[in-house]
């Protein structure tokens, strides 16, 4: 089959350790399970938790899942895990141990959430209440992109927030929620300092984290179909994601 991207497959894993320390940073959906139709809809493999904690002790601890997803929300899915992690964009973020790394992120002003919830009910869209930030599904409704982006600016302005735009949806998140100020946060600590870090993702929001590990001599590993500005290189799917992490 021909690849969808003109970037390169990157290099073996095994060949990546071989030339030093390596910190791995991964994307949750659309890079470590596949896109479903809503976000309670995913399908997630009973042995992803089990593999990817094999996965940090062959990094040495070096590895941090960083997510668009509340990490309650994470852990619903994917069950309590032992691995570095970011949640909420970036904004959240723990050690491997339990121990929370920077402040504890807060929610939306109640009158945006309000904002949102009859948005999305005046348009039939899917509202996804998070601990940090709100949702506005339009995958069941495509057409219903333009408008909700522009809603979604609008709200952000009035209430000093941020939007980040994704695979058919537009959030809310407070000022500096991304995954490039998470990858900055864990390769400030042990055992990511002074490692190269190398972040896979397959969406828009991602592309701050490729960036980041640009920042410290390292790369991005895009997936899927959608163009990167920021990758190196590219993996075909969820599949080729697993393969290459040897999950
Ligand atoms: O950064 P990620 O871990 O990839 O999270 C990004 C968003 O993922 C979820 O939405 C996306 O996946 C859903 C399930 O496949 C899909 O229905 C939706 O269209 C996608 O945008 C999650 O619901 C969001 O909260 C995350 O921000």
């Amino acid at each position: 089959m021909a690849s969808s991207s003109p970037l390169p497959s990157p290099p073996s894993l095994a060949e990546l350790l071989a030339r030093g320390p390596l910190s791995l940073f991964l994307d949750f959906d659309g890079t470590l399970v596949g896109i479903a139709p809503r976000p309670g809809d995913i399908h997630v493999p009973d042995t992803l938790a089990g593999n990817l904690h094999a996965l940090r002790d062959r990094l040495d601890g070096r590895l941090a899942l960083v997510s668009g997803r509340a990490l309650d929300d994470l852990h619903a899915h994917l069950g309590e895990v032992s691995i570095a992690r970011a949640g909420s964009h970036g904004a959240s973020r723990f050690l491997a141990d339990g121990t929370r790394l920077g402040k504890a992120p807060t929610g939306l002003p109640d009158e945006a959430i309000a904002e949102l919830r009859s948005f999305a009910d005046e348009h039939g869209l899917f509202y996804e209440t998070k601990s940090h930030g709100g949702a506005l599904h339009f995958r069941g409704d495509p057409h219903k992109e333009e408008a909700t982006l522009d809603f979604a600016s609008r709200v952000a302005s009035r209430h000093g927030l941020d939007v980040t735009s994704g695979k058919s949806v537009a959030e809310l998140v407070r000022p500096g929620a991304n995954k490039g100020a998470a990858l900055e946060a864990f390769m400030a600590i042990e055992p990511f300092s002074g490692s190269m870090p190398v972040f896979i993702g397959d969406d828009v929001t991602d592309e701050h984290g490729m960036d980041a590990a640009i920042e410290f001599s390292g790369f991005g590993i895009a997936v899927g179909e959608r163009a990167s500005k920021a990758a190196r290189y590219h993996l075909e799917d969820v599949a080729a994601v697993h393969q290459w992490l040897d999950l």
